[in-house]
């Protein structure tokens, strides 16, 4: 006999209204992807440990296997590096649309309360450099949420190049960079304001004093911004902002975006713009994307632009209220009775057959269930 039944940690089983809710949720993203021209792939969920090499593996650990030549093997842990992984292998012709769906794998720390098997739904846009990429992630985004009911969703955009771009513009040696980057992202305070204050006099002053709280309502992080003495870079990246922050007011006039100039960016194979959704009160986040021009040189000599996003399909079943279920309708039938039971279930909305044995076996099924018995055989009467 099997000793231990139990599951291995941050994992379920999934059944009943739980499991359709994820597939409803699936089939939606899925129709919005296709009617948008996306092309599905699939790809396996065992991949060489080496395609997740620019994850921060700190955030990402995965679960690893070996394969029957000693090499190593995990469960992935992302589903953005397989499509580059594939597209570097493949030769497929760009600019390309894929879409895909499936589950990915984190260990996440014991007790955090998090799972560490995910489904995500996602789409990447490879071959395309421009913000209309990002602007059809953002169509998608909204799209989905409101789709699968998601009903009140806060949109964060941030910007790799952001705190590199100010960075790369603060008078001071590289080490000193480095130690103030930790310091805003620890948000330790002590040690950034030992260190920004070696800038206190400088045209940055005014500005290294607020950026620990750059986060928040867009139009007031941006006026902090407008703290910054001209650095070229970081005028194109608030540029950027800028016409998504217009686009979306014009598609969702009523959606709330926060903009976060104060974080690392969510995913390190970002190289550009980044935005996920989330809603009060939670911690995970009900999609995640960006850009990543640069991902593709992992794998391949020619850089690709590209830029793409997940939903969290788990975080988005937690959110949608469970449907109420319309009345079900047992058939109740003997084995010769076949054909005559088929016919029942295909005029009856809502029905299945019993194949249960018995009338009183059938009736236990039924009010156990809370189902309606149809009874073909008449034996009770
Ligand atoms: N793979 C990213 C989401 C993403 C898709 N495309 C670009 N980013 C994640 O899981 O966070």
């Amino acid at each position: 006999m099997i000793k231990n039944r139990n599951l291995p940690n941050g994992t379920r089983d999934e059944f009943g209204p739980r499991a359709a809710v994820k597939e409803t949720i699936s089939t939606q993203l899925f129709s919005i992807f296709k009617q948008r021209g996306f092309t599905k792939l699939t790809t396996p969920i065992l991949e060489y440990a080496d395609v997740f090499k620019p994850l921060n593996l700190a955030n990402y650990r995965p679960y690893q296997l070996l394969d029957e030549q000693g090499e190593a093997l995990v469960l992935r842990p992302d589903l953005t590096l397989p499509v580059a992984r594939m597209m570097s292998t493949t030769g497929v012709e760009l600019p390309a649309k894929w879409y895909y769906g499936g589950d990915v794998f984190r260990v996440k720390k014991q007790l955090s309360g998090s799972y560490n098997q995910v489904t995500q739904a996602g789409i990447e846009l490879v071959g395309y450099g421009g913000i209309k990429g990002e602007l059809e992630c953002l169509t998608i985004a909204l799209a989905g949420c409101q789709t699968t009911g998601i009903e009140e969703m806060t949109l964060e955009l941030s910007d790799a190049r952001f705190v590199e771009g100010v960075l790369a513009a603060l008078p001071v040696p590289e080490p000193t960079k480095i130690a103030l980057k930790q310091a805003l992202f620890d948000k330790n305070l002590t040690v950034y304001n030992q260190i920004s204050k070696l800038l206190a006099n400088t045209a940055f002053g005014d500005f290294l004093s607020e950026w620990p709280w750059l986060f928040g309502d867009f139009d007031t992080v941006m006026k902090v911004v407008k703290r910054l003495p001209k650095i070229p870079q970081i005028e194109t990246v608030i540029e950027n902002l800028n016409v998504i922050r217009q686009f979306i007011k014009r598609m969702a006039p009523d959606q709330k975006v926060v903009l976060d100039l104060s974080i690392p960016s969510p995913q390190t194979y970002y190289t550009g713009m980044a935005f996920r959704g989330y809603t009060q009160n939670a911690t995970d986040y009900l999609f995640s994307g960006g850009r990543y021009d640069d991902l593709l040189t992992s794998f391949q000599q020619i850089k690709e632009p590209a830029v793409g996003l997940a939903f969290d399909v788990d975080a988005l079943a937690d959110r949608v209220p469970l449907p109420e279920a319309p009345k079900q309708t047992l058939i109740y039938f003997n084995q010769d009775q076949w054909a005559e039971a088929e016919k029942v279930l295909k005029e009856t909305p809502n029905s299945t057959l019993c194949l249960a044995d018995s009338r009183e076996e059938a009736n236990r099924i039924a009010v156990s269930n809370n189902k309606q018995l149809l009874d073909l055989t008449k034996e009770g009467e």
